[in-house]
C-alpha cells in the first residue's frame, strides 16, 4: 500500500523543538525577539541591540552596547585570501552564492577550533558579511578593490556606505536599522531549522550557516524580495499592476511577496517596512513602485486574501535606498545570521541530533533481480 508523504505537507504545524529567542504568530504576541514585541524594537532600537539580545539574552546597557560595536567594527576587514578568492567569482554569479562561497572561505581562513570561540566568530560573520558582498559587488562590476573597512557606527551604515562609497544619508541609516530588525529572527523557519538541524551534528559554526545561506536564497523564503521586485519593475502603474496581477491569479502563478506558513491574516513585518517604504517615496518624490505596491496588497487581499509578508514592501524600500535588486537577499542573510547564530548557540546547550523518521511510501519488499536479467 502506497502511504501519503507526510512530506507533501511541509511539516505544517508540527512542533519540531523549543526556543526561548522567538514567537511567530501567537495571539496577542504576534512577533516577539526574547519577549520584546517586534514594533517596539524596530521604533526604538539599533540593529545591534537586536543581535546582542539574540546573542546574550537581554538588550544590552549603554557601555555592553558601546563595547559590542567597537568589536563589530574591528571585525570588518577581510583577509586577503579571502578577497582572493572573492575576485574569482564571476560577475554573472548570483550574489547569494557569493555570500554562501564568502562564508564558507571565512570558515577556511578562520576555523571555529571549539565551542567556546563561537560568539568570536558570530560577532566575525555579523561584521564581516556586509564588506564581503561590498568587496565582490564591485570588484565584480569595474574591478574597483574597495576598502572594505570604514568609520561606520553601525553594521547598515557599514553597508550602506561600501555600496554607494559615500556617507550615507541619516534616513536610510535608520531604515537599514528597521530592516536588519525585522529579518533578524523568525523561529523555526526554513532556513534557521537548517541551521539547527546543522548544528545538533556538532558541526561548526560556519557549515552550519553556509547551509542556512543556501536555505534561505530560495525565492519560496528569502529569494522572495528580490522576485517580488523583478514583478512589480515589470509593473507600469497601479492599473496594469491590476490587470497583470488577476492575469497571473487565474494562471495560478505564485505572486511572490505574498502568504506565509505561519501567519493567516497578516504578518505584523509588513506594516512597520510598508511604512518606510512609504516615507521614503514621500521624501524622494518618486512614489511609483510604492503605490503599484499598495495597489497589489489591496488586490490581492480583496481576490485571495493573501496579506504581504515581510519581503513585499523590502523591495520598494531597498530600491529606494538605491540598492541593486540582486543584494537584497544578501541583506537578509547580515541581518538572519544574528537569529541563525542563537539559534546554533541554543541548539548546542541542549543538544541532540535531529533525526525525525519518514513515512515510507515506497514498494512493498521485492526481490533482487540479478543485472544479467533485467
Ligand atoms: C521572509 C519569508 O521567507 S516570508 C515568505 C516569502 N515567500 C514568498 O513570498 C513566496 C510566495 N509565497 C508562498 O509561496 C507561500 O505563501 C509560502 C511558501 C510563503 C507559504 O506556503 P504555504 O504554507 O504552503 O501556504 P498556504 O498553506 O498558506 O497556501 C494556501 C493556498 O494559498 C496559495 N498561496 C499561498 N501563497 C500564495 C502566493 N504568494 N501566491 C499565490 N497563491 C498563494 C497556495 O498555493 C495554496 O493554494 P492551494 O491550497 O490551492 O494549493
Ligand atoms: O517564518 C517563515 O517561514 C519565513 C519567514 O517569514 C522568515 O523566515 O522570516
Amino acid at each position: 500500500m502506497v502511504k501519503k508523504a507526510l512530506g507533501g505537507a511541509g511539516l505544517r504545524g508540527q512542533v519540531a523543538g523549543a526556543t526561548r529567542l522567538c514567537t511567530v504568530g501567537q495571539d496577542g504576541s504576534g512577533l516577539t525577539y526574547v519577549g520584546y514585541d517586534i514594533q517596539s524594537l524596530a521604533d526604538q532600537a539599533q540593529f545591534e541591540e537586536v543581535a546582542y539580545l539574540l546573542q546574550h539574552g537581554e538588550l544590552p546597557t549603554a557601555s555592553e552596547l558601546d563595547s559590542y560595536k567597537t568589536r563589530l567594527a574591528k571585525k570588518r576587514e577581510l583577509p586577503q585570501a579571502l578577497k582572493d578568492v572573492l575576485e574569482r567569482i564571476p560577475a554573472s554569479a548570483h550574489p547569494m552564492d557569493v555570500m554562501r562561497t564568502g562564508c564558507s572561505m571565512l570558515g577556511v581562513l578562520e576555523p571555529e577550533a571549539d565551542f567556546s570561540e563561537q560568539d568570536d566568530k558570530i560577532e566575525r560573520m555579523l561584521a564581516a558579511f556586509p564588506s564581503i558582498i561590498c568587496y565582490w559587488h564591485h570588484y565584480a562590476a569595474n574591478g574597483k578593490r574597495i576598502d572594505t573597512d570604514s568609520d561606520a557606527d553601525s553594521i547598515g551604515e557599514h553597508f550602506l556606505t561600501l555600496l554607494h562609497q559615500s556617507e550615507p544619508d541619516p534616513t536610510h541609516i535608520k531604515v537599514m536599522h528597521a530592516s536588519l530588525i525585522l529579518y533578524a529572527e523568525h523561529e523555526f523557519n526554513a532556513s534557521t531549522f537548517n541551521a539547527r538541524v546543522a548544528a545538533s551534528t556538532l558541526t561548526d559554526i560556519f557549515s552550519a550557516v553556509t547551509g542556512a545561506i543556501g536555505t534561505l536564497r530560495g525565492p519560496l523564503h528569502g529569494g522572495a524580495n528580490e522576485a517580488a521586485m523583478e514583478m512589480i519593475q515589470g509593473f507600469n502603474d497601479p492599473d496594469d499592476a491590476e490587470q497583470k496581477l488577476l492575469k497571473m491569479l487565474e494562471n495560478k502563478e505564485k505572486i511572490m511577496g505574498f502568504g506565509h506558513a505561519v501567519y493567516r491574516t497578516k504578518d505584523p513585518r509588513n506594516a512597520i517596512i510598508k511604512d518606510w517604504s512609504r516615507k521614503l517615496a514621500e521624501e524622494s518624490g518618486d512614489s511609483k513602485l510604492y503605490d503599484i505596491s499598495v495597489r497589489c496588497e489591496e488586490v490581492m487581499w480583496r481576490e485571495k486574501e493573501l496579506f504581504c509578508n515581510a519581503d513585499f514592501f523590502h523591495a520598494s524600500a531597498y530600491h529606494a535606498l538605491g540598492i541593486p535588486t540582486a543584494l537584497f537577499t544578501p541583506i537578509f542573510v547580515m541581518s538572519r545570521v544574528s537569529g541563525w547564530t542563537a539559534h546554533i548557540k541554543e541548539q548546542r546547550e541542549n543538544n541532540r541530533i535531529i533525526r525525525p523518521s519518514a513515512d515510507y511510501t515506497g514498494p512493498e519488499l521485492r526481490k533482487f533481480v540479478p543485472l544479467s536479467e533485467r
